[in-house]
């Protein structure tokens, strides 16, 4: 029997790559335009929800990215990024994720005057009133942020150092974002040899927007840690038509090492990097192993939750609760929060949660099976 979205909705969940600029309520983002003048495609916010997901379904990614002009747009004040900090912790929460690492571009919020500290202060004290409403609520949740440099711009080295600088203020750190094609991660070579020389990590945006080369540059130039989706792994893996599978070097390499995949079902749909949901490379790396992890990228332009995107998953591709913990464990595994608090997650909270769901649903069984 699949599973419901209210069962998965229960599960503890982790998310690595959920974009705070891409995840905004869209009440939020018509209230806020409204105050600061910002004139937007709708000022309803149901239709301005379906504008923003619309827009996004063009199979491009450069197209998909001109939707966040609205969202930047309202995130220049420091009240407005620290509401939506904040209600973006409560939206993680109620959705059952127990531990998330959401990112932003510090450089785009800076048109209301503010420095970049400034922006990063105003994002760590949403998080922090998002943390204490949803515990309030009955719902613990820690977030923490990762930085993200433009890689179409030049100003990675600010950033990097930046992330460096609040690592003990809630930044675990470091990612670069934007169009991928014609900016390979290499343009922002002294950025990660300074976070590699920090002992500071990084995940970067690679194999979306364009194929190997770019996982290559990201893992093999660059240092990365993770990589932002790396769904284009699949080019260098053959399956043969009697179903065995051949692993390239570059694929063997990221199998091998566990690099961290944050992949994005429904967000690659949308930019045409994947087909459909059925066909998304995630089925053939979770099978093969990879360190798979699942994530929700764009929630606004997307129309998703890290409850919608594993719902999908179990109805693809028949996942259980087993595989549920899998991603979830992945995920915490390979989060940039110190050791010991990864481990007091996976065993404290995942697991038991997890553990708990499973029996439940073994007396329903035995309950219907009696009757
Ligand atoms: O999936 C993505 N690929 C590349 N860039 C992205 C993606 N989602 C969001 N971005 C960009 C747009 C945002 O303004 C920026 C920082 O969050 O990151
Ligand atoms: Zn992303």
């Amino acid at each position: 029997m699949t599973l419901s979205q209210q069962e998965i909705a229960r599960a503890p969940k982790v998310v690595l790559h959920d974009h705070l600029d891409g995840g905004l309520r869209p009440a939020t983002v018509v209230e806020l335009a409204a105050e600061i003048g910002h004139q937007l495609p709708s000022a309803d916010a149901a239709s301005l929800g379906r504008w923003f997901q619309e827009s996004s379904d063009s199979g491009s990614l450069e197209r998909y990215l001109e939707t966040f002009d609205h969202t930047v747009a309202v995130m220049q004040q420091k009240d407005a990024i620290a509401r939506v900090a904040a209600e973006c912790v409560e939206d993680l929460a109620n959705d059952g994720v127990v531990y998330a690492e959401v990112r932003y571009a510090p450089e785009q919020h800076l048109e209301g005057g503010l420095t970049l500290g400034e922006v990063v202060e105003a994002v760590r004290d949403g998080f922090a009133i998002g943390e204490r409403r949803a515990g309030a609520a009955g719902r613990q949740i820690v977030v923490r942020q990762l930085l993200t440099a433009m890689r179409h711009a030049a100003r990675s080295m600010e950033i990097a150092e930046l992330a460096v600088h609040y690592r003990d203020q809630g930044v675990v750190g470091f990612d670069i974002a934007g169009a991928e094609a014609g900016y390979p991660p290499t343009r922002h070579i002294d950025a990660f040899e300074y976070l590699q020389r920090e002992n500071a990590h990084f995940t970067i945006h690679a194999g979306e927007g364009f194929g190997l080369p770019s996982i290559w540059q990201a893992l093999q130039w660059c240092g990365a840690d993770r990589l932002g989706h790396g769904v284009r792994i699949i080019d260098d893996i053959e399956v043969a038509p009697d179903g065995s599978v051949q692993l390239g070097r570059l694929a063997a390499y990221v199998r091998d090492k566990r690099v961290p995949l944050e992949m994005c079902p429904t967000s690659n749909i949308q930019t045409g990097a994947a087909k459909s949901i059925e066909e998304h490379p995630i089925g053939l790396l979770t099978r093969l192993r990879f360190r798979v992890t699942v994530n929700t990228d764009n929630r606004l332009m997307s129309d998703t939750s890290m409850t919608k995107e594993l719902h999908r998953l179990c109805e693809a591709f028949g996942y259980g609760l087993s595989d549920l913990q899998w991603f979830a464990v992945n995920a915490m595994k390979s989060a940039f929060l110190p050791f010991d608090r990864r481990l007091a997650l996976i065993n404290d909270v995942i697991k038991p949660g997890y553990s708990a769901l499973t029996a439940e649903r073994a007396f329903a069984q035995m309950q219907t099976g009696r009757a």
